[in-house]
């Protein structure tokens, strides 16, 4: 019997472990991207008064009614209504009033009128646009058109209703939820927030980029990787300076970043190695196993500290340990942030590879891959890999935007197989090819 944790069984593991943040009230732009938690009411009618649509002129439909080209109806323009004039005067019959578009429906009228509609107070054929400057009072203007009682008004309410529900708990905010937000009044609102993630990777190896490399050294990629990785997932992440391969240092450092964080992200480590100091310095708070996978085949995770703060502890093979955040740290984040849906969608495609791929009996293989979505009237999209199978290949996973999932059961896969690929997203994928 293997004594390997199946991926599945992994990530259900840390799952069942978190518990979504508590909400908290946060400023509208704080919470973009956040899962609301409350159900928000409209206040007050959206829009709160009547308005016009266009800029024109507010008559009666009445004194239009026989309106044409050959024969326009002059009106008497008794003054200007701009967006943002607070009581706007009456509207007797036979006036109009120049109402400019967002402007309080003076009581009385029954339809704007578009300036291209008129002559705009010129005396010539229809204009197409308004003469600057206010007018004095007591112009004529000649309307060419009737108007329908309605025309040209946007009714208060007629886009949310006072009392109705605008959104929903459970509502993930993006920019034009948050703009219904900010329309009905809502300065902030309560959302779950974003986890607070703190990334350490370890290595006696590891420099900084920007140091030059002394013999044996590398420069410290993964913190990067995982860093910018946990932001693109939501978070609000932070890269902790490098810890050597000292056990005490590691728990010291630990110690520091548990205050500030939701989640913990540990690179390297984690093998069986004489060095492997995440393994040695956690032990007893963190599960180390492994997995039926490849890359990411040692993982660790568990509570730490009094706060029992989620901690993954990815391994440090480049590939292996952004393959790790993609598959366990963010449904974590997701699942912390509140969100209904933790895991990326994953699409089916057909391999277009040069050589048959390998892969090792009974363990599911990651490799990295380039995706092309459907063409139209396509069931399925291609995918090629990129790069090797190997965990260092780093340069191939940077030219690389999906992942292509060979199961356990099977020890490769031909040209033409039909296979689940994970879209990483961004770029290409969100955009489309301009071919
Ligand atoms: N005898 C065995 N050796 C190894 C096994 C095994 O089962 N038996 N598993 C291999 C697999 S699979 C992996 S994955 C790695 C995991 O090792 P660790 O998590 O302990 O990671 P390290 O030994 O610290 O580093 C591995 C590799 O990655 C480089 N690295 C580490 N951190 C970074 C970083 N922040 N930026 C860039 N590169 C990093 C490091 O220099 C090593 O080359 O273990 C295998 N060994
Ligand atoms: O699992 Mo390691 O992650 O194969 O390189």
């Amino acid at each position: 019997m293997s004594d390997l944790w199946s991926v599945d069984d992994h990530l259900a593991d840390i799952l069942r472990a978190i518990r979504p943040l508590d909400p908290i009230a946060l400023p509208l732009l704080e919470a973009d991207g956040c899962v609301l938690t409350e159900d928000v009411t409209v206040p007050t009618a959206l829009p709160p008064f009547d308005n016009s649509s266009m800029d024109g002129y507010a008559v009666r439909c009445a004194d239009v009614a026989a309106a044409t080209t050959e024969r326009p109806v002059a009106l008497t323009v008794t003054g200007d209504i701009a967006a943002g004039s607070g009581e706007p005067p009456t509207l007797r019959p036979g006036q109009a009033l120049r109402i400019m578009t967002g402007a309080p429906l003076p009581p009385g009228a029954e339809a704007v009128v578009p300036v291209e509609w008129t002559d705009g107070g010129l005396g010539g054929g229809p204009v197409r646009a308004m003469p600057a400057g206010q007018v004095r009072g007591g112009e004529r203007v000649r309307v060419h058109r009737p108007a329908e009682r309605g025309a040209h008004i946007r009714e208060r309410g007629s886009d949310a209703a006072a009392g109705a529900l605008a959104l929903p708990a459970g509502t993930v905010l993006g920019p034009p939820q948050l703009g219904l937000l900010a329309a009905v009044g809502r300065a902030s609102v309560e959302v779950r927030p974003r986890p607070r993630v703190v990334v350490l990777s370890t290595g006696s190896e590891l420099v900084p980029p920007g140091t030059a490399l002394r013999p044996g050294q590398i420069h410290d990629s993964n913190s990067f990787t995982l860093t910018a990785a946990a932001r693109a997932a939501g978070a609000a992440a932070y890269r902790a300076a490098t810890v050597a391969d000292d056990p005490e240092r590691l728990r010291a450092a630990l110690e520091d970043q548990l205050s500030r964080a939701d989640l913990v992200i540990t690179s390297g480590g984690v093998s069986v190695g004489a060095y492997d100091v995440v393994k040695e310095a956690l032990r007893g708070s963190v599960e180390f196993r492994r997995l039926a996978m490849q890359p990411g085949k040692p993982q660790g995770f568990g509570l730490v500290g009094k706060q029992r703060i989620p901690l993954l502890a990815l391994p440090g093979n480049p590939v292996s340990s952004y393959v790790s955040f993609e598959l366990f740290v963010r449904p974590a984040l997701r699942a912390l942030a509140g969100h209904p849906q933790v895991e990326r969608a994953r699409v089916r495609a057909r391999l277009e590879c040069d050589e048959p791929l390998v892969s090792p009996a009974g363990r599911r293989q990651y490799l990295r891959g380039s995706y092309t979505p459907p063409a139209p009237g396509e069931r399925l999209g291609t995918v090629r890999p990129v790069g090797g199978a190997s965990s260092h290949l780093l340069a191939a996973l940077a030219r690389a935007d999906a992942l292509i999932e060979i199961p356990e059961a099977a020890t490769g896969a031909a040209s033409g197989a039909e296979l689940t690929v994970v879209p990483l997203g961004g770029g290409a994928q969100e955009y489309g090819s301009s071919s």
